[in-house]
């Protein structure tokens, strides 16, 4: 919410998103907002549309219905301005000249930035700044060509936040990256956002991202089936108890308590924080219900995922 109580605008919307291929559709009525700060991971099984999704979103390619707004402006109608906004990297890996550097295809893709309307220009030590950050300064000054897959991986991620986006967009960041570099994306991704930076990325790896995405969207056969809100599922703790109905009856009592289920031999419940915890078991011990055990209820992402592809 801003200062004045109204909910701020969202860094990306998309509105009535259809996309067909002739007679193929491949996305329909797909509607998502993402708030400055959010990181937004889109999951699904393979040619369920998430790299077409992304690529609407990006400006690459046009819906046949429906819109895409980034910082408010019309992706597809006044595209140059939308872009401003936008960092991305949808074709993994990014395309880039190989025959020149890493420090010469960013300073290239600055110079490329800083004359696009409403772009800024880029300060010659943020090239050395977003090198480091992804761990390519031993490489700035090789030939493109001469990069692993991974490390052109970790290129386009360079290029994508060199003009400090406000949007960044990324397909499969991590794919193809060793677990080090898939830690890095991670870091990088939880900064941008931190600084305010709203992120779509694409992913099939999903206990990675339930550690650091604030929402998750379930694509299947074209259709968002499920946004999962990460953090309000992650506020859950769980009392394995003697009576799990009666103590689940003793939690719903509680003021502070949002929500509350069984599954026995857990008593489940939404405490709005740890602080709580010993709130609670002194009111089960009180009513009468023996306490085993109480922990964080650990959402499992890949699990839910599961159960909601196959119901879909
Ligand atoms: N240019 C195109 N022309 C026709 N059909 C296309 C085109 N691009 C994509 N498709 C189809 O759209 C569907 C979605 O493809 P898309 O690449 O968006 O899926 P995805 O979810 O990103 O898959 P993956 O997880 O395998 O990367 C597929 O059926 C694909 O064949």
């Amino acid at each position: 919410m801003t200062k004045q109580g109204a909910p701020a605008i969202p860094a990306i919307e998309v509105r009535g998103l259809n996309k067909r291929y002739g007679n193929h559709s491949v996305l329909e009525e797909i509607f998502l907002n993402v708030r400055p700060g959010e990181v937004y991971a889109l999951t699904g099984p393979n040619g369920t549309g998430k790299t077409t999704l992304i690529r609407c979103m990006t400006g690459l390619a046009f819906p046949t219905d429906g819109e895409i707004r980034l910082m408010g402006r019309d992706v597809h109608t006044d595209g140059a301005r939308a872009r401003a906004f936008l960092g991305a990297v949808v074709e993994a890996p990014a395309k880039f000249y190989t025959q020149f550097t890493g420090n010469q295809n960013l300073q290239i893709h600055a110079n490329l930035s800083a004359m696009a309307p409403g772009g800024r220009r880029v300060p010659r030590e943020r090239l050395r700044e977003v090198l480091a950050l992804l761990e390519l300064t031993r490489m700035a000054d090789r030939k493109v060509q001469e990069y692993s897959l991974g490390q052109r991986q970790r290129l386009g991620v360079a290029s994508a936040i060199l003009a400090d986006p406000k949007v960044l967009i990324l397909d499969e960041p991590t794919s193809g990256l060793d677990p080090l570099g898939i830690g890095l994306i991670h870091r990088i991704v939880t900064s941008m956002a931190t600084d305010g930076c709203a992120v779509v990325l694409s992913t099939h790896h999903l206990r990675e991202i339930a550690t650091y995405a604030h929402t998750v969207g379930i694509l299947t056969g074209g259709r968002l089936v499920d946004t999962v809100d990460l953090r309000a599922r992650q506020a859950a703790y769980r009392f394995r108890v003697d009576d799990p109905v009666g103590a689940a009856a003793v939690l719903e009592r509680l003021p502070f308590v949002r929500k509350v289920s069984t599954r026995t031999p857990f008593a489940i419940a939404h405490l709005g924080g740890e602080a709580r915890v010993p709130d609670a078991l002194a009111r089960l011990s009180e009513e009468g219900i023996r306490v085993f055990e109480a922990s964080p209820d650990h959402f499992d992402l890949y699990e839910y995922y599961r159960e909601r592809v196959e119901k879909a």
